[in-house]
């Protein structure tokens, strides 16, 4: 039985799901040397942003098949290590948006309404009236930076209470900042013009101290800052001292550059100052959506198969996946059946969609054929998360094509492989019932489905040679399944497909090409 490791606390209806499949042990807490010394035994780790999933982890996780994020950020996982090592990393896109973005919205009135204060002091036994005067949210302006998931929502709330809108996203359009009622402008726009800044936006080198004291200084001495996004995007010693010295009017953060915050200016800072441990996800509702979302991935991908939010696997969306899944397996027989035939190193793939298929989406079947071109090597160390970055790290030359002139069957897809031993190439195609055809192998078209061990030979079409071959098995007791002949010209060149029951045993390949005739044989096992 698989085993799942939880190492941050989640819904329990995740562990459910996941207990379907798999003995799922919850360890919370564990140090990094825990962690370390305790994911060799499991398939699967199941994490919120509390754990870190450093490249150590990974490396130490020698079973490990998946690693899911119980939310959004996947910050706290050493992403392109995983993908090295061929481990899928899932999470949940939208399970937490609403929780996130409500609770930027609650540091938002809080902050302008002096709740944790008042709160507070009327705890303390204080009826403080005249020291907790707000201000009102209604026909301010609001800059949104990141106007993603969360940011939108922010968004659409803020406008319903009257607030003007500002948007800062160099990755969304203009006419969608305008459905949402947000004018899209310069951050400094935003810095300059808005009473209220909310950050929903990702942790990159990009947003890296984006608001730093420079940034600060531009602001108008009422404007209040809210970041329930990552911590990082802001510098936390330039705004305690902004906020204390009144340069700008406050600031509610749910987010840390070190978390649990330790030592910190901002703890010091009296008012006008809200801070919460990273609670944005933190409502039941969330919960359960996220645990749920991303241990349905888990149990999935345990039994085989896809997953809907691969954050490591680019283009593979569950509708995408269905749809093509049948060429998939196709590309993956053909790169497979393509490396065989050329035996040695492979320096350039050539994919060609052709007919119909060149509707498709080609980066899927691209990866696809370079599983199978990678398997002879790496056997099932390649996956669908590793195949790109293996290839790529062996130095071989992808290039896709696309052919819409070529009429055979509901579209065929071509692969031409060089290497160091010349150059081959097949074709294949899916009949109405989608079963394999190969129907074309190094110019010869032929139809044979794949089978699981194959004999192709390249030879001169001349009377007796398939008589010979077929006793030359015979001698040796190996059964055909079938066998086909592929020729351009009559008594040219041809090539002889053979399905057969076993394995060719040693040696009858050799005494093949000692027929005379026969120009090269090769056996292949798909
Ligand atoms: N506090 C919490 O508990 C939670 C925090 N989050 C965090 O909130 C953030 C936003 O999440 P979503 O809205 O779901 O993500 P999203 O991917 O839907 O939106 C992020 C937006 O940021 C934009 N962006 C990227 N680089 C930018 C830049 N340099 N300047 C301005 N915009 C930029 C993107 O174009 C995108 O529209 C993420 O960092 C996520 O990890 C999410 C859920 C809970
Ligand atoms: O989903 C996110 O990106 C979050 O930041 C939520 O983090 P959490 O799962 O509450 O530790």
């Amino acid at each position: 039985m698989a085993k799942v490791l939880v190492s941050d606390s989640v819904d329990q209806a995740g562990i459910d799901i996941l207990s379907q499949v798999a003995q799922v042990d919850v360890k919370t807490k564990l140090s990094p040397e825990e962690l370390v010394a305790t994911i060799p035994e499991y398939d699967a780790l199941m994490v919120r942003s509390g754990t870190k999933v450093t490249e150590e982890v990974i490396e130490a996780g020698n079973q490990l098949k998946i690693i899911g994020r119980a939310g959004v950020g996947v910050d706290n996982i050493d992403v392109p290590a995983a993908t090295r090592r061929g481990i899928m990393v899932v999470n949940s896109p939208e399970g937490n948006t609403i929780a996130a973005a409500e609770h930027a919205l609650a540091m938002m009135l809080s902050l302008s309404r002096h709740i944790p204060e008042a709160n507070q002091s009327v705890k303390e036994k204080k009826w403080e009236r005249k020291n907790f005067i707000g201000s009102e949210v209604y026909k301010k302006t609001l800059g949104v930076v990141g106007l993603g998931k969360i940011g939108s929502h922010v968004a659409t709330v803020a406008r319903a209470m009257g607030m003007k809108l500002l948007a800062y996203d160099p990755f969304i359009s203009a006419e969608r900042a305008e459905q949402l009622g947000c004018r899209l402008v310069d951050l400094d726009i935003i810095f300059t013009e808005a009473d209220y800044i909310t950050l929903h936006i990702p942790r990159t080198p990009e947003t890296e101290n984006l608001i730093n004291a420079e940034a600060l200084a531009k602001m108008k001495p009422t404007t209040r800052i809210i970041n329930c996004s990552r911590g990082g995007v802001i510098d936390e010693e330039a705004l305690a001292t902004a906020v204390e010295n009144g340069t700008i009017g406050g600031a509610a953060l749910d987010v840390f550059a070190e978390e649990p915050l330790g030592e910190s200016k901002l703890r010091e800072v009296g008012s006008n100052i809200v801070l919460t441990p990273h609670l944005g996800a933190s409502t039941e509702e969330a919960q359960t959506n996220v645990a749920v979302d991303v241990a349905e991935q888990i149990r999935d991908v345990l039994l085989g198969l896809p997953a809907r939010s691969a954050v490591n696997i680019p283009g593979l969306n569950p509708d995408v996946l269905e749809q093509l899944r049948p060429f998939l397996q196709l590309a993956e027989t053909l790169g497979n059946l393509v490396s065989q035939l050329a035996g040695g190193r492979v320096e350039q793939l050539n994919v060609r969609l052709q007919g119909e298929l060149t509707d498709s989406q080609s980066q899927p079947i691209v990866i696809a054929a370079l599983k199978g071109l990678l398997s002879q090597a790496l056997r099932e160390r390649v996956n669908y998360v590793n195949a790109s970055i293996e290839a790529k790290e062996r130095g071989i030359r992808v290039i896709e094509t696309k052919d819409a002139s070529v009429h055979d069957y509901s579209g065929s897809l071509r692969l031409e492989a060089t290497g160091s031993l010349g150059e081959h190439s097949v074709t294949g195609a899916l009949l109405s019932d989608q079963e394999m055809r190969i129907t074309n192998v190094d110019g010869f078209p032929i139809n044979v489905p794949p089978n699981n061990y194959m004999l192709f030979t390249l030879h001169r079409d001349m009377p007796g040679i398939i008589g010979k071959i077929g006793s030359l098995l015979g001698g040796f007791n190996v059964n055909i399944a079938s066998m086909q002949v592929g020729r351009k010209i009559v008594r040219g060149d041809a090539v002889m497909v053979l399905s057969i029951d076993d394995p060719l045993p040693e040696g009858v390949l050799d005494e093949i090409m000692k027929v005379p005739g026969i120009r090269d044989a090769y056996t292949i096992k798909l």
